[in-house]
């Protein structure tokens, strides 16, 4: 994995940034990947305004909000995908000006998006390097004994159970190919994992198991930010929600705190000053 230091010729750092939205009530936290006032237009289109969040290590961060609010626009920001028109992205509690995913993955974040970006022909330990040829070469030349090690270890160290690691992965479940990706992402993120509704394809046990996933993950000490739907299941799995609505956070708590029917309110219906 290219070392951080190299980062700092490509991803631009700034100043550390403290203070958060006037409305947060998580302040002053570590944070290893966030972002303060992110806006970004399409065209007319206004998909980010004023969008904070903070992931701290070791957390599990949902980020909820209606269709169309800017869930993913924001976390293909904080990836460098997506360029904001102002505000920042934070990475280990420093500003940074990501100039694309590879910076975001230099710095330790690893994605899951829907599609999962798994080769359905090709097996487990082969998907567990897939887009990681480069950093596995900087571990020098593997074997195939080496490589299925490895991604055996990642694999138990999250307690994912899979009936082979030669299979060819469409022949997993929906969720044994769920827990690949995650898994893929875990063993090559060293600050925080970042999940677009990992849970969207999945039954009740399946969505069980990837929730427990994420808090395996989060113990292990990096920061989980995770897009999600499911609001019942993410109330009890995550630590914090941030409530996006027309591209602003306008709510951000521990989940402790939020019911479902707060959660929709705030989703659907945020007025400043309280009415919806
Ligand atoms: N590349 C793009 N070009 C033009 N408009 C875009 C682009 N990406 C997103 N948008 C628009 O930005 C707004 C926010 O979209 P985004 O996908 O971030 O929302 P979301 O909260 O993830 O929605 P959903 O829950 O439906 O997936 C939408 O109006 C969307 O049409």
């Amino acid at each position: 994995m290219t070392a951080l230091g190299e980062v700092s010729s490509r991803a631009e750092m700034e100043e550390p940034h403290v203070g958060v939205s006037s409305r947060s009530v998580v302040t002053e936290v570590s944070c290893v990947i966030g972002c303060r006032g992110l806006a970004k237009r399409f065209g007319h289109v206004e998909a980010l305004r004023n969008a904070n969040v903070t992931v701290p290590a070791g957390s599990v961060v949902a980020l909820v909000g209606d269709n169309g609010a800017g869930k993913s626009t924001l976390m293909k920001t904080l990836l460098g995908i997506n360029r904001p028109d102002s505000g920042h992205v934070i990475i280990g509690d420093k500003q940074v000006r990501l100039q694309g995913i590879r910076d975001a993955q230099a710095m330790g974040l690893e994605a899951v998006h829907q599609d999962l970006a798994l080769a359905p022909q090709l097996s487990v330990v082969d998907n567990m390097f897939l887009g990681h040829e480069l950093a596995s070469r900087g571990l020098g030349i593997m074997s195939r004994r080496e490589m299925t090690e490895r991604a055996a270890n990642a694999l138990a160290e999250l307690s994912i159970n899979l009936p082979s690691l030669t299979v060819a992965v469409r022949e997993l479940s929906g969720g044994q190919r769920q827990a690949v990706a995650v898994a893929r992402a875990v063993m090559w993120a060293t600050t925080a994992i970042l999940l677009d509704e990992p849970t969207a394809a999945l039954g009740a046990r399946q969505s069980e198991i990837i929730a427990e996933l994420m808090r395996t993950v989060a113990a292990r000490g990096l920061g989980v930010l995770v897009i999600s739907h499911d609001l019942p299941r993410i109330l009890e799995a995550a630590d914090t929600i941030t409530v996006l609505w027309r591209g602003e956070s306008v709510l951000e708590a521990p989940s402790s705190d939020l019911t479902v029917p707060e959660l929709v309110a705030t989703m659907v219906g945020y007025r400043e000053g309280g009415a919806a």
